[in-house]
C-alpha cells in the first residue's frame, strides 16, 4: 500500500500577463505549498477503483466540470482527475495493472488551492513509487502538464516561480515553516470564467529582487479582482486576514475564493483562525513546507 499526501497549493503571487492564442494564459506565479491537504492511497488490485471519502467528498460528487460547465441531469460524472492521472501513468509506462485507490478529501472543490491537481500529482508520485519509476523522470512531468496547468507545480510539490501557463518550473527558497491559514467562506469558484474576466492588463512581472516574502509582498493577485466579482464575500475574508495581528501578508490565491494570510508567529495565526471558524467559514491551520 502506498500513501502520498496531496498538500494544498498556494499562490503567494500570481500575475497575469497576456491571453495566448491557445485561450490559455502567460502567468508569472510564486507557488508554494501546505503542510496538509487530501490523501491519495494506492492498493494494487483485480480491478480499477477509485473510493472518495472525507469531509468534501460529496462536494466532489456534485462538483461541475472543470471547464466550468454545470453538470446536466443524467450526464455522466465527469472522471476524476486522479482517475485521468491514473489512466494516463499506466498508459504511459506500459503498465497493464489495475489499482484500487483512495481518494481522503479534505479540500474544498473548485477553491484556488488547487485540490484537484495536488490529487492527480499524488497519483503519479504514489504510482511512480509503486512502479519503481524515479520521481524526477520527465515523462512524468509530460502526463502532469497534460492534466492541467498547475499539476507540474503539485508533482514537484516544493516552492518555485512557475510561468508559461504555470508548468515552466524554478524552485525558489524561504518561507519553509511560517505559520499560514487558509480561509474559503464556501463559495466554489471556476477557474476558466475568473480568468475570463481578467481585465487584460499586463500590470508587468514578479520582482526578481529581495527575499521571498517581499517578492510576494510586492506581488499581486491579478485574478483578484475578476473572483470578487464573481463571489463578492471574497473582500469579507480578505479584510478579515488583513486585520488579523501578527499577519505579514494576507491574499487570495489562484482564482480563489480561498484566501491565505502568512504570520509572524502560531499563536498569531491561532488567534486569527479561531476568529474565522467563528464566522463559519472553512479555515486551516498550517505551515509553508
Ligand atoms: C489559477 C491557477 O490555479 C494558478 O496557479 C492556475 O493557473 C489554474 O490551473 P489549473 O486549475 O490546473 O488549470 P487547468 O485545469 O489547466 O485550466 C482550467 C482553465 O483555466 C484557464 N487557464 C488556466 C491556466 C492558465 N495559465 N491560463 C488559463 O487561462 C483556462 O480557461 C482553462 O480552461
Ligand atoms: N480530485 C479532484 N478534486 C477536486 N476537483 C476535481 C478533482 N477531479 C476533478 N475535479 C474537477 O476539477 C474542478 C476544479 O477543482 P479544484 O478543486 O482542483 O479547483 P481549484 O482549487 O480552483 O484549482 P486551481 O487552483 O488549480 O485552479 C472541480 O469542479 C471538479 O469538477
Amino acid at each position: 500500500m502506498i500513501v502520498e499526501s496531496a498538500p494544498a497549493k498556494i499562490n503567494l503571487a500570481l500575475h497575469i500577463r497576456h491571453r495566448r492564442p491557445d485561450g490559455y494564459h502567460e502567468l508569472e506565479t510564486l507557488f508554494a505549498f501546505a503542510a496538509d491537504g487530501d490523501t491519495i492511497t494506492v492498493v494494487p488490485a483485480q480491478a480499477d477503483s477509485l473510493r472518495v471519502t472525507g469531509p468534501y467528498a460529496e462536494a466532489l460528487r456534485s462538483a461541475p466540470d472543470r471547464a466550468g460547465g454545470a453538470l446536466a441531469e443524467g450526464q455522466p460524472q465527469p472522471q476524476n482527475l486522479v482517475e485521468k492521472a491514473a489512466q494516463a501513468f499506466c498508459r504511459t509506462f506500459g503498465i497493464d495493472r489495475r489499482h484500487a485507490i483512495t481518494l481522503d478529501k479534505h479540500l474544498p472543490v473548485a477553491s484556488g488551492i488547487g485540490g484537484g491537481s495536488a490529487d492527480a500529482a499524488a497519483t503519479l508520485r504514489a504510482l511512480a513509487r509503486l512502479h519503481a519509476i524515479a520521481p524526477q523522470d520527465p515523462r512524468l512531468f509530460v502526463i502532469a502538464e497534460g492534466l492541467g496547468a498547475d499539476v507540474p507545480a503539485c508533482l514537484l510539490g516544493r516552492t518555485t516561480l512557475g510561468t508559461g501557463k504555470g508548468e515552466a518550473l524554478i524552485p525558489v527558497h524561504g518561507l519553509a515553516g511560517t505559520p499560514m491559514l487558509l480561509v474559503n467562506p464556501g463559495v466554489a469558484v471556476s477557474t476558466a470564467a475568473v480568468f475570463a474576466r481578467w481585465d487584460g492588463v499586463d500590470r508587468g512581472g514578479i520582482a526578481h529582487d529581495g527575499d521571498l516574502l517581499a517578492r510576494a509582498v510586492a506581488g499581486r493577485n491579478d485574478l483578484q479582482p475578476a473572483a470578487l466579482q464573481l463571489a463578492p464575500v471574497i473582500a469579507e475574508v480578505l479584510t478579515a486576514l488583513g486585520h488579523a495581528p501578527g499577519a505579514t501578508l494576507a491574499r487570495m490565491s489562484g482564482s480563489g475564493a480561498t484566501c491565505f494570510a502568512l504570520f509572524t508567529d502560531i499563536a498569531a495565526r491561532d488567534a486569527a483562525a479561531a476568529a474565522m471558524r467563528d464566522r463559519n467559514w472553512w479555515v486551516l491551520a498550517t505551515l509553508v513546507t
